[in-house]
């Protein structure tokens, strides 16, 4: 578990983490969210003590970084693409960040079995593309068969094949019971891989919630309707709290209700249904969205303006 009380960070009147309290829990995988700038890569800097807090405090497994006596066995980190030595070669790599660690020689064979670069094990690192890169990352940081993995955008670099595999690896170390906490920019990724997210925009919390509901939330209650009596079902379904929108000559677009109480008033009618569509943003337009008012660094529009918000059926992307 991870946990962060009131975790403030400034550089001089730059507040890059500003009061975050949050607890990223074992056997998920939990998404870290925001725009550039943020104050992610800060978050997980602070976790594993290569930054100090201004304030609050933040802790894996009830410890701040530094008290642990292996932190390798208790925290799997991969920030950016790892500075390796360059010219040694993977195993000789693993096996000297082993040896820091009293982690025997097997574990180096079993980790890059992991994460696939058995094969290219005596190759020299220098040589390796970014997703091998990133895969001998990951291999460091599962080098001590840790509770908690922190990854800084782990997907950076790989190809869809690499990307699947991530996912899969994730979810896998979630299932374990292991607490996984991974920062990306890839929403369409993140609605694939994680269970829980949280989101962040100019330091501050914006929303820590499941995934699902973080749609839900996003989308609202918009079913879209096609009948035959679109007109009369309108009426049927006027009332406080409920708006009915008519989206062409037999459609309505309705707020405020469920499908499945539409589908009932209708019956209730007798007005015929052809379709309840409960329409969904993509994790993507919800994300655009929550962090509209957070973004540092447009793409040229005017400050305030949406990124992107358009609405699309058909959530998760
Ligand atoms: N060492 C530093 N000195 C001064 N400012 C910093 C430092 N590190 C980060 N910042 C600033 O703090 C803010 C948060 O940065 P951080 O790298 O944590 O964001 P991020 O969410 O990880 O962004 P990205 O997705 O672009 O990596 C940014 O405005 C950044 O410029």
């Amino acid at each position: 578990m991870i946990e962060a009380r009131g975790l403030t960070k400034r550089y001089g009147s730059k507040t890059a983490v500003d009061d975050l309290t949050i607890t990223v829990q074992p056997g998920v995988v939990t998404g870290f969210l925001g725009p550039n700038g943020a104050g992610k890569s800060t978050t997980m800097r602070m976790a594993i003590g290569l930054d100090r807090p201004t304030k609050g405090t933040i802790t894996v497994n009830g410890k701040a970084y530094r008290d642990f006596a292996a932190p390798l066995c208790e925290v799997g980190v991969l920030l950016e693409a790892k500075a390796v030595h360059t010219g040694r070669s993977a195993y000789k790599h693993l096996l000297a960040v082993a040896q820091t660690h009293g982690i025997p020689r097997r574990r180096v064979d079993e980790v890059l079995g992991l994460v696939g670069l058995t094969e290219v094990a005596g190759k020299r690192v220098g040589g390796f593309s970014l997703g091998m890169g990133q895969r001998l990352g990951i291999a460091s940081a599962m080098l001590g068969d840790p509770g908690v993995l922190i990854l800084d955008e782990p997907v950076n670099g790989l190809d869809p094949e690499g990307i699947r595999w991530i996912r899969t690896l994730l979810q896998t170390l979630a299932a374990e019971g292991r607490t996984i906490f991974v920062s990306s920019h890839l929403m369409s990724e993140m609605a694939l891989t994680a269970t829980h997210l949280i989101v962040v925009g100019r330091g501050k919390l914006i929303a820590n919630t499941t995934v699902e509901d973080f749609i839900r939330q996003a989308s609202g209650d918009l079913v879209h309707v096609r009948s035959p009596e679109a007109a009369r079902l309108g009426e049927v379904l006027a009332r406080d709290g409920v708006t009915v929108t008519s989206s062409g000559l037999d459609t309505l677009d309705v707020n405020g209700l469920t499908a499945q109480q539409i589908g009932e008033a209708a019956f209730a009618a007798s007005v015929p249904v052809f379709e309840l569509t409960p329409r969904q943003v993509s994790l993507e337009d919800a994300f655009m969205d929550i962090t509209k008012d957070a973004v540092e660094y447009t793409h040229g529009q005017p400050p305030g303006q949406r990124v992107s918000a358009a609405t699309s059926t058909g959530a998760h992307a």
